[in-house]
Parts: C-alpha cells; sequence; structure tokens
C-alpha cells in the first residue's frame, strides 16, 4: 500500500491527543506529521517523543506542513466547519470528531461544500459504529430474525461533565451519539423530539439540567427513549436494548471482573469513554486510515453528521420550549445515496 498515510491532527485535547497516541502506537499505515493546536505546550505535550511532527498554533499552518495527506479534527465543535472548509479546499481526507458541526445551517454548509468538491471526503467520528456490541446488535437487527423493531431504550451516563458543559450540549454532544447509533441501528430517520427535564441531580453543576430525557419518533413508527445524565457520579455507562415484535437485545452491561468476597459481588464499572469505548475508536481509525489509502470513504458520512445536527438542534429546542419539536432535513444529494458508493 505504499508510503504511510501522513495525519495532521487538528486539536491537541483529551481526543486528540488520544488520537495521536492511537496513530502512533496502535495504527498502523499512517504518521503524525503535523499538530494544531492554540494552546502550543499542550500540542507539544502530545507529541513527546514523536519525530518529525509540525507544531503549529493554527489549522490552517499544520494543514500545508510538510508530508500531510490527511487530516484528523479533534478540537472543539464550534470550530469544526473552519476546519472541514479548509480541508475540502485543499483535497484532504478528513476523519472529523462528532458533532460534525454543532448547528445544522453551519452543517448543511459543510454538505454543500463537499457536494461541490464531488467527492466524498470526510468520515465522521460517530465510533459506537465500530464498537463490537453495537455491531453485534445491528447484524442481530438486520437479519430479522427478532422481528421489527419497535422501541430502543437507552442510557448515557458520564462520571461528570467538563465545566464548561450546557444543558444543551447533554443533547447536541453527548445524544449526538445516540441520534446517530439509532439512525444507524434502525436504518430510519428521526422525525420528531420531545424532551422531559426530571429535577436536576442535587450533584450536577448549578443551572445544568441533568438528567434529561429524551424521545425521539421515527419514520418507521419506532420510538427511542434515552435517559443522558453526565453528572451521575457512578460510572461511564452506554446501554442499549432494542425491543423487536418476537424478543429483545440489550447491549452495554459491564463485561469485566466480578469479584465476589464477603458475601457480595462487585462488578468494574468503567469510568470514561476512553476506556468503554477503546477498542472502537482504535477500529474506527484504522478503518479510517486503511479506506483513505485505498481511496475510499467509509463510516458516517457528512449526511450522517447533518442530518444528527438537525435532530440535535431540534432536541435543543425541545429542551428548552418543554414541547414536541419536528425534524425537517433538506433533500438529500445524490452524493450521499447509498448506493453511489464509497470511493473518493
Ligand atoms: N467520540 C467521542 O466519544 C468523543 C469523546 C470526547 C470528545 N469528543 C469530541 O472531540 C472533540 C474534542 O473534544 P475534547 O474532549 O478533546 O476537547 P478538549 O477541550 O480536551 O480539547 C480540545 C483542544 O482543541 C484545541 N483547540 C481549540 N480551538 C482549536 C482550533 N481552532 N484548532 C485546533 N485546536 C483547537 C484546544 O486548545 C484544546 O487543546 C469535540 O468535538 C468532542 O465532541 C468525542
Ligand atoms: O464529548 C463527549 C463524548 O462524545 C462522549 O462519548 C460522551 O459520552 C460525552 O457525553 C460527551 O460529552
Amino acid at each position: 500500500m505504499g508510503d504511510l498515510l501522513g495525519v495532521a491532527v487538528l486539536g491537541a485535547g483529551h481526543m486528540g491527543a488520544d488520537h495521536i497516541r492511537r496513530l502512533d502506537q496502535v495504527v498502523s499505515g499512517a504518521r503524525v506529521v503535523a499538530v494544531a493546536d492554540p494552546d502550543v505546550e499542550r500540542a507539544k505535550e502530545a507529541v513527546a517523543g514523536l519525530t518529525g511532527v509540525s507544531v503549529r498554533p493554527d489549522a490552517e499552518a499544520a494543514l500545508d506542513a510538510p508530508g500531510v495527506a490527511a487530516v484528523l479534527i479533534a478540537s472543539p465543535g464550534p470550530a469544526h466547519e473552519e476546519a472541514l472548509l479548509a480541508a475540502f479546499a485543499r483535497g484532504l481526507p478528513v476523519l472529523c470528531e462528532k458533532p460534525m458541526v454543532p448547528d445544522s445551517t453551519g452543517a448543511l454548509r459543510i454538505v454543500e461544500a463537499e457536494t461541490r468538491v464531488g467527492r466524498r471526503l470526510a468520515q465522521i467520528g460517530f465510533m459506537r459504529r465500530y464498537d463490537a456490541e453495537y455491531r453485534r446488535l445491528k447484524s442481530l437487527l438486520d437479519g430479522g430474525s427478532l422481528g421489527r423493531p419497535l422501541m430502543l431504550h437507552c442510557t448515557h451516563r458520564n462520571v461528570s461533565s467538563p465545566p464548561d458543559f450546557t444543558s444543551a450540549m447533554l443533547v447536541n454532544s453527548s445524544v449526538s451519539h445516540e441520534i446517530d447509533a439509532a439512525r444507524w441501528l434502525l436504518g430510519q430517520e428521526l422525525t420528531a423530539v420531545t424532551v422531559l427535564r426530571p429535577a436536576p441531580s442535587s450533584d450536577a453543576p448549578a443551572g445544568l439540567l441533568d438528567p434529561q430525557f429524551v424521545l425521539f419518533e421515527t419514520d418507521g413508527g419506532a420510538l427511542v427513549d434515552v435517559e443522558v445524565f453526565v453528572n451521575c457520579g457512578f460510572g461511564y455507562q452506554v446501554r442499549c436494548e432494542a425491543v423487536c415484535e418476537r424478543g429483545s437485545a440489550r447491549i452495554g452491561d459491564e463485561h469485566t471482573m466480578v469479584v465476589t468476597t464477603g458475601g457480595a459481588a462487585r462488578e468494574e464499572v468503567a469510568q470514561d469513554y476512553l476506556v468503554r469505548f477503546a477498542a472502537a475508536y482504535d477500529r474506527e481509525v484504522q478503518a479510517w486510515v486503511d479506506a483513505t489509502r485505498r481511496g475510499e470513504v467509509t463510516g458516517a458520512s457528512v449526511w450522517d453528521g447533518y442530518a444528527s445536527s438537525v435532530v440535535a438542534e431540534a432536541g435543543v429546542r425541545a429542551l428548552e420550549s418543554g414541547g414536541r419539536v419536528t425534524v425537517g432535513l433538506a433533500p438529500r444529494p445524490d452524493l450521499y445515496d447509498p448506493r453511489a458508493g464509497v470511493s473518493r
């Protein structure tokens, strides 16, 4: 397959640093050649021990560094649009962390920009599509042995939220994963959303509406509910149960060591996404590198990123209004027709 794929990583925070480590130590076929972060010291720390990496304070300078052939965007969501457009202008393939772009207008601009390029360049980092349990559930549902899925019951809990986390982010950052997973698992679009707000946990930061209960309707008549609770304090728990006409299937129960002693059993619970989804991130980035080297784009598309942004935005309106909000997607360009293939 020739030379290693030279990757520029934009953003060297929690995810960016983990992806840099992954590209360096886990994934084959690629190497980090440039990193951009306005916090240059943080970027330098993330590449400590690596050689030949150009560290820049701004994204465009990193994209223009020698050897860059692909881009991994791990900056905060609001910075993604500019980074995606800069990558498209250079014809560079991209893996962009979720959310693709937090607002639907910006997300549509990305759809239009990629459509103008005329070929797919970007994969969106909805890594649950690479999680072994989610994949088993998807193939079970696709196989049809349980009949038509009627409902998905989802749980999304974090130990604690970052300091700047807002009530809207429970929907447009955390639940963006369930939005994508539900669309992917069911092969249906989400058409309406309602958000219920129980009395906030006294352990949540003041003013944060946490937890929330989000209910989606789909164009196939299914219902998807999500308990999202980002300051639960006790563990990182992501579960999904599909209830179908002739059976149910549940994923996400902890499958770690169970210690029984003194008349009680104790099971370990992951404390964050980097542990719970470690293998999924590894598979996602390896699949992106492999597809890029083959000249293909696989995984969640820019259209999936756009759909997720539109649904999440409707969810934030539902949270604010307390009512049911319907979702309207723009017409899907032919570029995103599943029959259009995956070549760049
Ligand atoms: N897939 C997942 O499970 C998952 C998990 C966590 C975060 N994320 C996503 O990853 C992205 C980054 O999140 P994080 O938790 O690493 O955030 P973070 O705050 O830890 O790191 C972000 C970094 O980006 C830098 N930055 C800010 N503006 C930038 C710009 N214009 N160009 C380059 N760098 C810039 C910041 O200085 C910071 O170092 C977000 O989109 C987030 O939603 C995804
Ligand atoms: O950005 C993070 C990330 O996407 C995690 O996977 C999710 O569990 C968190 O809720 C979210 O804040």
